[in-house]
């Protein structure tokens, strides 16, 4: 098995324990309920490149990151230094996430958040939505082609934001072809959990004009930043750059401040 194989199978044994616990109809009647959804992309579009800064504990490749004792604090810190959007892993048996923890987020932030987990149940999206989320993550290596234009749609349907997550040729065209507009190109391969910062400057060329290209992981400080934003980046989502310094809000404005420099390559859209 995978590492992403078996974080799936641990992902959708915790799905159906909560799905015992709230039926699927109820959850949706719940999260029909919730206050509408925030414009992710207006946020993302502000000016210049956007940083999406991320709430993470641990991680299968390196282990405990961070303690963060208080997520709405470390949340509250990336508003204030600018992040556009905030990303909260909610996986908790190898991230250490949770809802809880997107329920913290939502209640302390006024930017949009994106519910970062292995989706791969309708049930998570109408679960991030009643949970607060404005953005969900899809990651095309997790799903069947049918499976991944269906929680497209779904995704939409509530009026979210899907950010589709690639990271080879082959699951760029599965992501276009499902009707993605917001890429990710995760420079992290989910299978053997290695890092190449040149996957996005490899995929980024290939993606029609018009697609919202977010560089994801192995962002380190500014010098990354710039040299994803010169491949064409019109966004960059970091967490461990963040969530492994001593100060995680200190790292951002660095991040936020570079993002938006006249000398920072500017996106071509
Ligand atoms: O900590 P990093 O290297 O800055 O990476 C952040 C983010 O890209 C990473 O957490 C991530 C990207 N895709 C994912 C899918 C699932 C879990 C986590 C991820």
């Amino acid at each position: 098995m995978s590492v992403l194989e078996d974080i799936v199978a641990g992902v959708r044994a915790d799905l159906a324990e909560r799905e015992s616990a709230l039926p699927f109809d109820e959850l949706k009647k719940r999260a029909a309920e919730a206050p509408a959804p925030r414009d992710v992309m207006g946020s993302l579009q502000e000016s210049g490149i956007g940083v999406i800064a991320e709430v993470k504990r641990k991680s299968p490749s390196k282990g405990d990151l961070a303690a963060i004792h208080d997520p709405a604090v470390l949340a509250k810190d990336y508003e204030d230094a600018g992040a556009r959007v905030i990303s909260v892993l909610t996986e908790e048996r190898r991230f250490g996430g949770s809802l809880a923890d997107l329920d913290a987020v939502r209640a302390a932030v006024d930017v949009p958040i994106l519910r970062k987990d292995f989706i791969v149940s309708p049930y998570q999206v109408h679960e991030a939505r009643l949970h607060g989320a404005d953005m969900v993550l899809l990651i095309v290596a997790a799903l069947e082609q049918n499976a991944l234009a269906a929680l497209l749609d779904r995704v939409e349907s509530l009026g979210m934001t899907a950010l589709v997550e690639v990271h080879n040729a082959e699951e760029c065209d599965r992501a276009l072809e499902a009707g993605a507009s917001v890429i990710g190109i995760n420079a992290r391969d989910l299978h053997t959990l290695e890092v190449d910062r040149d996957v996005f400057g490899r995929l980024a060329p290939g993606l029609p004009m018009g697609t919202f290209k977010i560089a994801e992981s192995g962002v380190r400080g500014p010098g990354d930043l710039m040299a994803y934003a010169g491949h064409g980046a019109d966004a960059v989502l970091v967490g461990e750059g963040l969530v492994g310094t001593d100060d995680p809000k200190a790292a951002l404005v660095q991040l936020v401040t570079a993002g938006s420099h006249p000398a920072c390559p500017r996106p071509s859209r």
